[in-house]
């Protein structure tokens, strides 16, 4: 998701549609700014024609004079509030619209999209659309008030004396061009440093989604390492963007003499020469401002295009990432109803995660409706992978994955996921109360249905001696559980869920005996009636599986019975005898003997 494009108001062009929705509130401060910018040039109008007629010895206070003065305030007033309100409605409703936008691409993104890039999501999320919004909100405005100022001013005093006016913009053309060349660098800078702010954000979700880890295995020297190579990184690039702009400035302060200078100087001669009244030079010089203003507003909305259009381009890399229901069908969407098909089944699936190595290497199985089929085998045979397949999170390089039937990739991914219910040894439990965690599994269930899934998994009575029952808020990822009861919070919700597929992958291997006993009561509960693919590394756990695969470094390489694969003397008895501490029996089992 690196930026390599160049940057551009193309990179703006995402933005637009979003914007598009908020056309009225736009155009209201647009205009409120053309107002705005008319009281200003008036108030210049109204200097030189009060200073005039006074110097001429006529008294104009009269009440048309204080009515005309208090509308003028009162038009100036009014425009600047409605132009600085509908502008800021607009940034911050954009804002909201884009990131809505990136929140729900992040739901459609492809696992392998997301792994690993939480704190660049994070900022893109955050940073880069407070960038565009400020750009879009008060950069962009402002620098359509200052044109529409400058060029109303710069009419007015050329009606005035178009010789002082040209005097006054003469060296506005060689200035835009200098800051313009000045502030380029000032784009890649801004990036240099949100990248560094994307290195510590990660570092920050690292350091504390394993605060536990960190603590034990004194990671923080570690971590502190990473997060400072980020922090030196911000550093280094808001410095020199700090360089930047600190000789810009005060190049400005000088260039703002220029017109200055040489309008007193020259407006001084010519209304000396009679060819300009006081209250004239009076309003010139009152008005001067608004024709150097945009001058000190230009490099500094220069810089800030080139950040906004950075951060534009950033956020749009993520809006167009493609979504996993890329390539998939959408017309499978409701539950299958054909019986006689085989509910999971894989042809020759092969599969990577990167080209350089194969995790699956031409597995074939097939599930009935109805049966248990458990998977084991070494440590990064592939077998969680092989889950993850039936899930929809990753494609297969080749091969066919179908669910009933059906090749997944004519699934609509959300409608297969309905079918299938997944418990890891992984027990993820969102912010919110116990009785939340469990109705995810089924949005807008009834208390009694979260009540009785809670039971059935064996965690009422837990949940009833929890301080608010039901309504116990737990933290972030659950801390205030154990293993044990998180793990049966998370049956319970796939219990609601009701799916007819259930996927299980370790649920236990991370519990003690005891729990360990209570949450496979409980999965005892939940398997049944269910057609089930369960991966397990107690042996002791799945003798009663319809079928068992055994796999060897991506290949299945046994499958048969508890019974059946005993009595073949292979992987499976070595694997059964270690577990169980009968290394001797492998010899009985050799010749033929089942205990
Ligand atoms: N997201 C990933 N990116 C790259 N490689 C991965 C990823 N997930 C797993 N792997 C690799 O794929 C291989 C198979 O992993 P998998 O988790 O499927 O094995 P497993 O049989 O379930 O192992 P275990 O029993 O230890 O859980 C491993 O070598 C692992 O390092």
């Amino acid at each position: 998701m690196r930026t390599k494009k160049p940057i551009q108001w193309g990179s703006f062009r995402v933005i637009a549609p979003y914007a598009g929705r908020y056309k009225l509130w736009m155009t209201i401060s647009i205009a409120a700014s053309l107002v705005s910018a008319g009281t200003d040039v008036l108030a210049g109008y109204a200097i030189q024609y009060l200073t005039d007629s006074t110097m001429n010895g006529a008294w104009l206070w009269g009440s048309q004079t204080i009515l005309s003065v208090i509308l003028l305030v009162a038009a100036a007033v009014l425009a600047k509030y409605y132009s600085s309100f509908y502008s800021g409605r607009f940034g911050f409703s954009l804002a909201r619209d884009v990131r809505d936008a990136v929140s729900s691409r992040l739901e459609h993104m492809r696992i392998a999209d997301l792994d690993g890039q939480s704190g660049r999501i994070v900022t893109r999320l955050t940073s880069d659309v407070n960038t565009v919004q400020t750009f879009m909100q008060d950069v962009l405005p402002n620098c359509l008030y200052q044109t529409i100022v400058f060029l109303a001013t710069f009419g007015y005093l050329t009606s005035l004396n178009w010789k002082l006016s040209v005097t006054a913009v003469a060296s506005i053309p060689l200035t835009i061009y200098l800051v313009a060349f000045l502030s380029k660098p000032i784009g890649s800078y801004n990036k240099g440093e949100q990248e560094g702010k994307e290195l510590m954000a990660e570092v920050a979700q690292d350091a504390t989604g394993g605060i536990y880890i960190e603590k034990v295995y004194r990671l923080q020297e570690q971590l502190k390492l990473r997060f400072d190579v980020g922090s030196d990184m911000a550093l280094k690039y808001s410095v020199l963007r700090q360089k930047r702009y600190s000789y810009l400035i005060p190049l400005f302060s000088v260039v703002r003499w220029i017109p200055l200078v040489s309008c007193s100087v020259y407006g001084g001669f010519l209304t000396f020469a009679g060819e300009l009244t006081t209250g004239s030079l009076l309003a010139f010089i009152f008005l001067l401002n608004y024709l150097v203003n945009p001058l000190t507003m230009v490099q500094s909305a220069i810089g800030d295009f080139y950040g906004a259009s950075v951060s534009a381009q950033r956020i749009g890399e993520l809006l167009a990432v493609q979504g996993e229901e890329e390539g998939h069908s959408s017309f499978r969407t409701k539950t299958p109803t054909e019986t006689g098909s085989d509910v999971i089944a894989f042809d020759d699936v092969f599969f990577g995660y990167n080209e350089d190595r194969r995790i699956l290497q031409g597995v074939s199985f097939r599930v009935e409706a109805g049966k248990k089929v458990a998977f084991v085998g070494g440590s990064g045979s592939g077998k969680s992978t092989m889950l993850q397949l039936i899930c929809g999170f990753h494609e297969p390089q080749s091969g066919r994955i179908s669910v009933y039937g059906e090749d997944l990739k004519h699934w609509c991914l959300e409608a297969a996921r309905e079918q299938l219910s997944l418990v890891s040894q992984d027990a993820f439990l969102f912010p919110g109360t116990v009785a939340d965690n469990i109705a995810y599994g089924k949005p807008g269930a009834a208390m009694e249905e979260i009540v009785e899934a809670a039971q059935m998994a064996n965690a009422h009575a837990f949940i009833m001696d929890l301080p608010l029952g039901y309504g116990t808020p737990i933290g972030e990822r659950g801390v205030l559980l154990s293993g044990g009861q998180k793990q049966r919070l998370t049956i319970a919700r796939g219990i609601l869920k009701n799916a007819p597929i259930l996927l299980l992958d370790e649920p236990t291997s991370a519990l003690d005996v005891q729990s360990e006993a209570l949450v496979q009561d409980a999965l005892e509960r939940f398997m049944e009636g269910r057609t089930v693919i369960m991966i397990a590394h107690r042996l002791s756990t799945i003798k009663n599986a319809d079928e068992i695969i055994v796999m060897h470094e991506g290949l299945i390489v046994e499958q048969g019975t508890h019974e059946d694969l005993l009595a073949r003397g292979g992987f499976y008895l070595k694997l059964y005898a270690k577990q169980m501490g009968h290394t001797d029996e492998i010899q009985a089992w050799r010749t033929g003997g089942v205990a």
